[in-house]
């Protein structure tokens, strides 16, 4: 029989494509998620079980279904705008639906889990290459409730054994190269789909926040991954904790950062078709470079991106955003 693993958050963006990794390294992948950003005609890899992280029977009754072999925890709020008006909304969400989840684990007996944290919990550290050893000083209640999910595994590491993989992703981007799933959020906030709509007009034009950065060409530089490329890194890290290894953060993002005004250049040249622009203030909250500069993953995990170029994260999200939907 093959293994399941249940995957929270299965019916969003990331959740959706380590679906599609799972089923092809050979696991059942169960998605798990209440639908609240997610969609159903997402779930396509597994079964569906719609639930929420904050109803610990229904949880419960999912383990005892499944008998999962590990979690990969991706269900949560991460509107880092949001967070910061409705911070009572994230810390329940994402650190009380966590702590329900890490609990029905235990309990479960399934010790295997691995999480989706962010570079947004290292906060402020302007023009420093970060690194897993950077202190974690997050600005903002979304990367708060990340990190505290951090130290809740700590926590149950040590008291109960719980093995787990903190994966701490720098900018996620691109799609499925066969846009069967692909990157829909509502609203949308990140800086790819965005443009790619303004390309084809279904927003009038991208606003950049900020020229006045202390970077080459005044914009803020990202460390932008490719979804396949994360998720890959999330079915090694299931493997790994199989092997009966444990407890360690890594690092998701390639050590190149690129620029807003070249990431415009980028998509101009892949679409061929001229990007909508014009220059607005800054975003409150954003910093002006966050690059990774480790390489923990390929050493340990034996992690080697495949699709993290630009040129090839913009194709696979132009591709999807030209042919792939979905509906509640
Ligand atoms: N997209 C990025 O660039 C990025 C960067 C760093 C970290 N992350 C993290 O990766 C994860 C996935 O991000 P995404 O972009 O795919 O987001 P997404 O909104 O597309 O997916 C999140 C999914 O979780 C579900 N969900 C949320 N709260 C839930 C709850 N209480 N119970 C059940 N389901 C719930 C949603 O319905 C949705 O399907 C998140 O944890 C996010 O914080 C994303
Ligand atoms: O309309 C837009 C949208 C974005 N940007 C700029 O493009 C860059 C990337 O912005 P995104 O919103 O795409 O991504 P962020 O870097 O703000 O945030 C993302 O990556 C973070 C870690 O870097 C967190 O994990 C967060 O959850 C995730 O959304 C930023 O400089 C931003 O100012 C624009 O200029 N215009």
């Amino acid at each position: 029989m093959k293994d399941h693993v249940l995957v929270t958050g299965g019916a969003g963006y990331i959740g959706s494509h380590a679906c599609k990794a799972l089923k092809a390294a050979g696991f059942v992948p169960v998605t798990f998620d209440s639908l609240v950003t997610g969609w159903q005609d997402a779930v396509k890899f597994g079964p569906f079980e719609k639930g929420d992280l904050l109803d610990r029977a229904r949880l419960d009754a999912v383990f005892a279904h499944y008998e999962p072999v590990a979690v990969m925890h991706f269900a949560a709020l991460s509107q880092v705008g949001e967070s910061m008006q409705e911070p009572g909304l994230y810390w329940r969400n994402n650190v009380l639906g966590s702590l329900n989840l890490v609990e029905a684990a235990v309990d479960a007996g399934c010790m295997n889990f691995v999480f989706s944290s962010t570079c947004a919990t290292y906060g402020e550290h302007d023009n420093v290459v970060l690194d897993e050893e950077t202190p974690q000083l997050p600005i903002n209640a979304y990367g708060a409730s990340k990190k505290a999910v951090e130290e809740i595994l700590r926590n149950f590491g040590e008291s109960h054994g719980l093995r787990h993989v903190i994966f701490r992703y720098f900018n996620v981007a691109g799609g499925d190269p066969e846009a069967e799933v692909g990157e829909h959020h509502r609203p949308e906030t990140h800086l790819i789909p965005i443009m790619l709509e303004a390309i084809d007009g279904t927003r009038p034009a991208l606003t950049i926040f900020g020229t006045d950065y202390d970077t080459p060409d005044g914009t803020c530089i990202r460390d932008y991954v490719h979804v396949c490329d994360l998720v890959d890194a999330h079915v090694l890290g299931v493997k790994w904790l199989q092997q009966g290894k444990r407890n360690r953060v890594f690092n998701l993002g390639t050590g190149s950062g690129f620029s807003v005004r070249e990431v415009i250049e980028q998509s101009r040249a892949v679409t061929n078709r001229a990007v909508p622009y014009e220059e607005g203030p800054r975003r409150p909250g954003d910093c002006t470079k966050l690059v990774s500069g480790s390489v923990r993953a390929e050493r340990e995990l034996g992690w080697t991106p495949q699709r993290s170029t630009l040129d090839i994260m913009i194709e696979d999200a132009w591709r999807w955003h030209q042919t792939g939907h979905y509906e509640k």
